[in-house]
């Protein structure tokens, strides 16, 4: 699904060139489910940009399921939910439909479709202003899913989420990735999320980012309330943390 070669990447901060990413190699499996997590300022972030096709790499390669061009085959969720304040849930969720030129009645069966996935039934002609954080990054993640891309990237997601809002919004998204069956990447700082969601863990050296290790994870699907209570989960949460330091 994506093949990561030797791809890295420098910026040039006052004619001094800075590592953001030392050359990685990754390989991910179309429907996996892989999680990223490093130190501040690793890279994890420029690594999801690069694939999305939102920065440059400066060498390596990258080929996304069928090789041809990322972009129109990636969504990306950002930490702030970026929503059109003038713009209802629905029309939020529409937006990139409506750009593509698919007809109104299409991208209005699709979007709201999308709401009713991500829970927001009923919320359709609500301002963003009028919806809780919580509720904003679920219709960011339809609009991601609205162009129906193969690879969704998710970048801290859940990051300024109180962490019940943060608990439920995991268990919603391992629902809308299994009926989805999308390739998910995953940027966050929380060991406890990584192994919850994932399939995979992908760790990061401090800067200059590059991978460190990656753990398999073999704990049963679907995940739930037994999941937080094996003691694999609490297990691998802890080799995570001591190869984080
Ligand atoms: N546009 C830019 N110009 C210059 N340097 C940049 C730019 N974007 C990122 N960097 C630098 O690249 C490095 C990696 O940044 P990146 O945002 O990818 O890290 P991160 O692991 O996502 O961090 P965090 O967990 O804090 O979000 C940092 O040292 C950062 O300062």
């Amino acid at each position: 699904m994506i093949t990561i070669r030797g791809v890295h990447k420098e910026f040039s901060i006052n004619g001094a060139s800075v590592t953001a990413l030392s050359p990685t190699d990754l390989d991910v499996s179309r429907g996996e489910f892989v999680s990223i997590i490093g130190p501040s300022g690793c890279g994890k972030s420029t690594l999801l940009r690069i694939l999305a096709g939102l920065e440059k790499a400066s060498g390596g390669a990258i080929a996304i399921e069928d090789g041809s061009s990322s972009r129109q085959r990636v969504g990306f969720v950002f930490q702030e939910p970026v929503l059109l304040p003038w713009l209802s849930a629905l029309e939020n969720v529409r937006f990139p439909l409506d750009t593509a030129g698919v007809s109104r009645a299409e991208a209005d069966n699709r979007a709201l479709q999308l709401l009713k996935l991500v829970g927001l039934s009923g919320f359709e002609a609500a301002l963003p202003r009028a919806l809780s954080g919580g509720m904003r990054q679920r219709v960011s993640i339809a609009r991601a899913l609205s162009y129906d891309p193969s690879l969704l990237l998710m970048d801290e997601p859940f990051g300024a989420l109180d962490l019940i809002t943060r608990d439920r919004l995991n268990d919603e998204l391992l629902s809308i990735w299994a009926q989805t069956k999308k390739t998910i990447l995953f940027v966050t700082h929380s060991v406890e999320e990584a192994a919850y969601l994932s399939d995979r863990v992908v760790v990061m050296t401090p800067r200059p980012g590059r991978i460190k290790s990656i753990y398999n994870v073999s704990l049963p699907r679907p995940r739930g309330e037994s999941t937080k209570l094996d003691p694999a989960f609490h297990q691998l949460m802890a080799e995570l943390r001591r190869d984080l330091i």
